[in-house]
């Protein structure tokens, strides 16, 4: 698939657009803090409704403007789409063809996008939270029940929390209004747990692969699900562990109630990266992150491929300077000259002219965006 124009309005600091793309590479390039990055988020929000960077979408409404628009016409194999969205103070809508979706879990999918920006670097050593979030805007946006799950599973933990707080403080009493939200936590979050065990079980194949294409080592790269509640296992069914979080939710109940939070659930989950067998938390040298990262980028592509038949679009932001040449010409071979990619740089000379043949170029100054007209080597497209 790739998105072939591009429309926004009120995004940050973007100037009004409406831009056509090259189906294979579109490089963006400017100095410092004058839109890059705002417009890979914009694009990137186009498809996923979420922002890489932030939770709140407010944010990304330019300053003194009460709403931003993004619009965008998306080739697919068998037919062609017109994707719309808004985001405004009060929430964000979605049109797809122009039918308004009744939920984002419905829009979302319709065009899937990898981004790899210099914080993914993160992933490996970081907080748990960067890899509880990078699993959910990917495994969102290729099952829209695991969306659903997550935004149910979100709401159903609030109310839980707030009522072991309003417990905590004397303010209630109510036992088995506890009981009933805790089973309800449990469904959906063994709904979500049972969902990433599954896609991690792809995503690992591919990731193998991909790292030792980048490393050229023989190195095994292992992702593995750690759950908070360590009972659980890759082989459970959702109403095993579901049962096993309520054995646990019962065995933790006074701690609960004495820190007034919930303990246990994939709001907790981590992952951990190993490579041949050791942690590489623990050991990986920046090299070695990097190339987890990337990795795990590049499998996500194969696994959108496998399971949608389409390729993602890519947006590598401001990347391509931390890849030397063989993990830039490993990136080339792994997209093969299919996927659609869009790079920030403030440096043509940071990008390989191999991966970059023949891009269409665009400059960004203060938000504003126009079109350079010769391609990298200098001839004119
Ligand atoms: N809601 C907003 N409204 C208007 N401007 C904004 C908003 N949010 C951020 N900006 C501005 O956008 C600019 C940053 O743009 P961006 O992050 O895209 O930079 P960049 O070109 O990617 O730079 P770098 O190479 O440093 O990453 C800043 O000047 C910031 O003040």
């Amino acid at each position: 698939m790739y998105l072939s124009r591009f429309k926004q309005s009120g995004f940050r600091n973007l100037a009004p657009l409406n831009l056509e793309f090259d189906p294979h590479v579109n490089v963006f390039l400017g100095e410092n803090a004058q839109g890059k990055t705002n417009l890979l988020e914009a694009i990137y929000f186009l498809a996923i409704s979420r922002s890489h960077r932030t939770s709140n979408d407010r944010e990304m409404i330019a300053f003194g403007q009460d709403f931003a628009s993004l619009a965008g016409r998306v080739h697919k194999r068998q037919l062609d789409l017109d994707l719309r969205i808004v985001i405004s103070k009060k929430g964000k809508s979605a049109w797809v063809n122009r039918v308004e979706q009744a939920r984002l879990s419905k829009y979302v999918g319709h065009l899937n996008a990898i981004l790899f920006s210099p914080e993914d670097m993160e992933l490996v050593k970081g907080a748990p939270s960067l890899r509880r979030r990078f699993m959910d805007l990917e495994f969102g946006q290729i099952n829209p029940e695991y969306l659903y799950f997550a935004s149910q599973y979100r709401q159903l933990l609030q109310q839980r929390n707030n009522y072991l707080k309003q417990l905590a403080r004397r303010q209630a009493s109510d036992q088995v209004l506890l009981g009933v939200l805790t089973e309800q936590v449990a469904t959906a979050a063994s709904e979500l747990i049972w969902r990433r065990y599954r896609y991690l079980a792809d995503l690992n194949r591919y990731a193998a692969e991909a790292y030792r294409a980048i490393s050229g080592q023989r190195e095994e790269l292992r992702v593995l699900y750690r759950p908070s509640a360590k009972e659980i296992t890759a082989a459970d069914q959702p109403a095993q562990i579901k049962q096993k979080l309520l054995d646990r939710f019962a065995e933790i109940a006074d701690d609960e109630l004495r820190r007034a939070t919930t303990q246990l659930g994939p709001h907790r989950d981590d992952l951990e990266f190993q490579l041949d067998g050791k942690n590489a938390h623990l050991f990986a040298s920046q090299g070695q992150q990097r190339t987890i990262a990337l990795s795990l980028k590049l499998s996500e592509i194969q696994l959108i491929k496998q399971l949608t038949g389409e390729e993602p679009i890519l947006l590598l932001d401001d990347v391509m300077s931390e890849l030397d040449q063989n993990r830039q010409a490993a990136l080339l071979n792994f997209i093969h000259g299919q996927t659609q990619t869009f790079i920030t740089t403030t440096d043509l000379d940071s990008i390989s002219q191999e991966i970059v043949k023949q891009p269409r170029i665009f400059y960004i100054h203060s938000g504003q965006i126009i079109e350079k007209e010769e391609g990298l080597n200098g001839r004119r497209r």
